[in-house]
């Protein structure tokens, strides 16, 4: 479908920003949800397995992502987890992985199909393309209005690459303000399930608004498949109905959905380093780590305003081992038990932004800066945690103004550093 002939269906709602979130949900009860995942529990890969750099010790009970495929086999292996009746379930890692496997081999597939995406000629209908650019400016305007330091580093991309991620970005934004906005106590499963279908339509070209038009477009231009949005809608649906988590493994799942999907939204977008020796696959894992690394920094942070919304996003496997419980939370004193159980979470979500750190190099150059400028200042979310000597119940970190523009060049100089075979993504 050309993106052009979509528009045909588009109505030019005068949407004002601050009324951006609006939704027309469509009234659409014979609609099916697909199911969230594709994982079928096979074990991937052949070769000898290698331990990944971020496993965990048996305390934390999880190894994380691994560099490449050999790593990901120790995960599989270990990712099989017997429950008490003797039936063997699959760990979230090993679903999400299955995931980035489907995304990595999509956008090889469409991308062998579709050489060159930026010079995908456009069908011009009449009078169609001006609303196309103001869809887009649209989005440019809320990005630039929610994520200002975000938005600045989208500006170095080339002009197709930097629509798209805007469209994508207030997709993300519309999606996460369902459950979090203001008419968030008016939201329910159904409300969800109608979000996703007019999610579907959108992905066949049937915009509701502007802003819907803008990724109808875009998902038209880009190899970007539908699997991470609807996921991304799970960890809504997973925020409606649950404000407690076992463990990590469930916490992770709940990470991948909410913000993992980011990184696989973004990744056909961004491009790859033409020159890149990586595998797709982890490109992919570490776009994922981003996410995950950018989630569980944001619930580190958030601990104190989303107890006092009665939410929990810790694991409470790991707080009961650190002799914690929800009332030491909901209590917010800060206690050598509770820094010492800080300790361990920020260590594992740095761990996760090294992983990041692995792949952003093998992005393509005008891609690279905003990404390094999102970790590195998120990273430094974490060091605030620690300067506020782990009181996240009443003090919220942030990196300040001139932190984060001391991080911009830091972000450019690594930006400019081209791919290099030494990299540890790379296939040796
Ligand atoms: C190879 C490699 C490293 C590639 C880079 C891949 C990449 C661009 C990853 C981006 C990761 C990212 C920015 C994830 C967003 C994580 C996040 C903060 C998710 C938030 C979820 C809900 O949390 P919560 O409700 O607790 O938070 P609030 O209090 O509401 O803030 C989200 C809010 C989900 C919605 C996500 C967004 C609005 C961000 C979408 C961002 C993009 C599409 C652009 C990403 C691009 C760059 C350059 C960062
Ligand atoms: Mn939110």
């Amino acid at each position: 479908m050309s993106s052009s002939s979509m528009l045909w269906i588009v109505t030019p709602y005068n949407i004002e920003i601050s009324n951006f979130l609006s939704y027309g949900l469509p009234d659409n009860s014979s609609f099916l949800r697909a199911p969230s995942s594709s994982f079928d529990g096979r074990v991937k890969g052949k070769k000898k397995p290698r331990l990944s750099s971020l496993s965990f010790n048996s305390d934390m009970k999880y190894s994380c992502l691994g560099t490449s495929n050999n790593a990901r086999n120790i995960s599989v292996v270990s990712s099989l987890i017997a429950s008490p009746t003797g039936e063997i379930a699959v760990s979230s890692e090993q679903r999400v992985y299955d995931v980035v496997l489907k995304q990595a081999a999509l956008v090889k597939e469409q991308l062998r199909s579709n050489r060159d995406i930026d010079l995908k000629p456009d069908i011009i209908v009449p009078g169609t393309l001006s609303l196309l650019n103001e869809a887009y400016d649209r989005c440019r305007e809320v990005c630039a209005e929610y994520a200002k330091t975000f938005y600045l580093g989208t500006l170095l991309m080339t002009p197709e690459r930097r629509k798209a991620i805007w469209a994508i970005y207030v997709w993300c934004r519309r999606t996460d303000e369902l459950v979090d906005g203001p008419n968030a106590s008016h939201i329910t499963p159904r409300a969800l399930d109608r979000w996703e279908s007019r999610l579907e339509d959108v992905f066949e070209g049937r915009a509701y608004d502007m802003l819907d038009a803008a990724l109808s477009d875009t998902v038209a231009r880009f190899p970007v498949d539908i699997q991470p949005f609807r996921d991304m809608i799970e960890g809504m649906r997973m925020d409606l109905r649950k404000s407690r988590y076992k463990n990590f493994d469930e916490l992770y799942l709940y990470c991948y959905y909410v913000a993992g999907t980011v990184g696989l939204m973004s990744v056909p977008v961004m491009g790859i380093e033409p020159e890149s020796q990586a595998t797709t696959e982890s490109i992919y894992s570490a776009a994922l780590a981003l996410g995950i690394a950018n989630q569980l920094t944001n619930i580190l942070r958030d601990v104190g305003e989303d107890a006092r919304r009665g939410r929990v996003y810790l694991p409470q496997d790991e707080l009961a081992q650190a002799g914690l419980s929800d009332e030491d939370i909901f209590a917010g004193k800060v206690t050598d038990k509770w820094r010492s159980f800080m300790k361990k979470q920020i260590q594992r979500a740095r761990m996760f932004f090294d992983e990041a750190e692995k792949g952003v190099t093998q992005l393509s150059s005008a891609s690279r800066w905003p990404v390094w400028a999102s970790l590195l200042l998120y990273r430094q979310i974490l060091d605030e945690i620690e300067a506020n000597d782990y009181n996240n119940f009443t003090k919220r970190a942030y990196v300040s103004k001139v932190k984060k523009i001391v991080a911009l060049p830091v972000a450019y100089a690594r930006s400019i550093v081209g791919v290099s075979r030494s990299s540890p993504l790379v296939k040796t």
